[in-house]
């Protein structure tokens, strides 16, 4: 006989959040309008939009600190906010900057976080600090006074505090916020080993760079709509994308491309030069079925590009508006 599966194991199949037609309306502004968004267990998801955009507005929707016009929130597979109480435990959570108190030290601000939490054992209370301050790196400062912090420091305390209970899904609100580049490098490394350990991740940024280098998918915000989503490479490698062949039999080339329905450009123009075919790649057709199809007809190639629109020549044109490109 087998078991029936745990309940975990049910609700692991569902995305670690999704919300259905999110709205908020603050009188005449639609702050999120429609979202339908999807994120998947064990991603690391980038919410990227100008600010402006909604996203403050949607992670304080999902968390609860708000309450919707309309629509539906998911949470680990839990309705939202009817299961606030049991899902909120599994989610860890840094918005609008930690709450820290700059006259105590790192250790003393978390062991109070934690007394805070009427969950939270007062008999493991330090070995949970503990813990967490090693998670993020700041063991050697946990004495320091928190307003001798750097700005990184202190960003690395909140997501301390948000990490005193093991959670499976983290939401951080532009966690590299004001911060100058190493304390970006340091928050950086520290949530892609938190991903490496298997949390999901869902964290907002204006910065586009943040982004591209963190996270596995994205989804992009413009004035309270979402206007795209999917994996980094998905969005990547969206559209526009062209194949360049260099090869000394451009006429058979020409024909190979054809054959598999792609527009080669007329010889002669400036993209396609004696020796060059170029064509625009469309969906389905992917530059390794064009190589096989170029050496099963006995074209000779010198050689293959792919080339398409930056992220951020993409972004810009489904926002409309420019991304700090490095912040
Ligand atoms: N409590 C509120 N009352 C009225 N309007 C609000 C409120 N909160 C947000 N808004 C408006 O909703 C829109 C979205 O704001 P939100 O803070 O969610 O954007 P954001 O993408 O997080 O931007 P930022 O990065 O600047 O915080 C903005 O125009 C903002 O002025």
């Amino acid at each position: 006989m087998t078991a029936a599966p745990p309940a975990i194991g049910r609700d692991r199949a569902e995305p670690a959040i999704q919300t259905t037609g999110l709205t908020k309306v603050f009188g005449r502004q639609r702050a999120v309008d429609s979202l339908d968004l999807a994120v998947p267990r064990g991603a690391v998801f980038g919410f990227l939009g100008p600010n402006g955009s909604g996203k403050t507005t949607t992670i304080r929707l999902l968390l609860g600190l708000a309450a919707a016009t309309s629509g539906e929130v998911r949470m680990l597979g839990e309705p939202m906010p009817a299961a606030l109480r049991s899902v909120l435990p599994r989610v860890g959570a840094l918005v609008e900057g930690p709450a820290i108190y700059p006259f105590l030290s790192g250790r003393a601000n978390l062991l109070r976080l934690d007394a805070a939490d009427r969950h939270a054992p007062a008999a493991t209370r330090r070995t949970r600090v503990d813990a967490a301050l090693d998670r993020v790196g700041l063991s050697h400062a946990a004495e320091k006074k928190a307003h001798a912090y750097s700005l990184g420091m202190k960003q690395r305390l909140g997501i301390a505090n948000a990490l005193l209970r093991p959670r499976e899904l983290l939401i951080l609100d532009e966690p590299s916020n004001g911060l100058d580049p190493q304390g970006t490098r340091e928050v950086r490394h520290l949530i892609r080993s938190l991903a490496d350990d298997g949390t999901t991740v869902f964290v907002s940024s204006h910065l586009l760079s943040e982004i591209e280098q963190l996270c596995s998918h994205v989804a992009v915000m413009s004035a309270g709509r979402l206007v795209a989503q999917g994996t980094l490479d998905e969005l990547r490698h969206g559209r526009d994308r062209r194949i360049t062949v260099r090869t000394p039999d451009p006429v058979a080339a020409a024909g190979v491309l054809t054959a598999l329905g792609l527009a080669v450009d007329e010889p002669g123009t400036a993209a396609s030069d004696e020796g060059t075919v170029t064509a625009a790649l469309v969906e389905g057709v992917l530059a390794e079925s064009v190589t096989a199809a170029l050496v099963a007809a006995e074209v000779r190639v010198r050689g293959i590009a792919v080339a398409g629109e930056t992220l951020e020549e993409r972004f810009v044109a489904l926002t409309g508006e420019g991304f700090d490109v490095a912040g």
